[in-house]
């Protein structure tokens, strides 16, 4: 079932909300790899929930701490691996993620926006008109989103399974096309 990815490590990028986390363990446990979640490794190491890190160390240091985690983890083979939507922001986390697959899950603001409205433990997104604040981070984001090497754009109605099987597919069509 793996065997096209000969143990390469997957990447998922994409807006907070894109469905990262959810998708990865799923493609995970279909390709028989192992899962990480950038953020959940970084709650482990430090004991805190990412809310708390922002609130006590600061952005710039939780950034650090993500740089040092994806350096981590890397190394090792047949890992899915969710990152957090900021890792694309530091060009040395790209001399990692360009060495694996790197799948984009791009989900419009209106979609995110419902999955997030009711979520508390992303700081970026505190306070007021939440739709601004995630139509500001993807403007800002979008053209380093787009240095995926696999791009999965939402599709209304597809179940989490449909979305799973799709993202392989695509990941194995890009591969053949290198
Ligand atoms: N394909 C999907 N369809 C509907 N809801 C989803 C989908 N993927 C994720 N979600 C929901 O959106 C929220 C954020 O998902 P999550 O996987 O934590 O995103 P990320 O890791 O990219 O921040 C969760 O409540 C999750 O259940
Ligand atoms: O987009 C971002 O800058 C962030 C995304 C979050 O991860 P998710 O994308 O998993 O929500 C988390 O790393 C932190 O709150 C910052």
């Amino acid at each position: 079932m793996n065997d096209f990815l000969k143990g390469t490590n997957l990447y998922l990028i994409g807006m907070m909300g894109a469905g990262k986390t959810t998708v990865g363990q799923r493609l995970a446990a279909e390709l028989d790899y192992r899962f990480f979640d950038t953020d959940a490794v970084i709650e482990q190491v430090t004991g805190l929930p990412i809310r708390e890190l922002f609130a006590q160390l600061g952005e710039a240091e939780f950034r650090k701490l993500e740089s040092q985690v994806l350096a981590e983890l890397s190394p090792y083979m047949r890992l899915t691996i969710a990152t957090g939507g900021g890792i694309i922001l530091k060009r040395e986390n790209w001399s990692h993620l360009r060495h694996g697959i790197v799948v984009w899950l791009d989900v419009p603001v209106e979609h995110l926006q419902v999955r997030l409205q009711a979520d508390d433990t992303r700081p970026l997104l505190q306070g007021t008109d939440l739709t601004v604040k995630l139509q500001t981070l993807l403007e800002e984001r979008q053209a380093l989103y787009a240095q995926a090497d696999v791009r999965i754009c939402y599709q209304a109605e597809e179940t989490l399974e449909q979305l799973t099987m799709r993202t392989i597919e695509e990941i194995k069509q890009a591969l053949k096309a290198v």
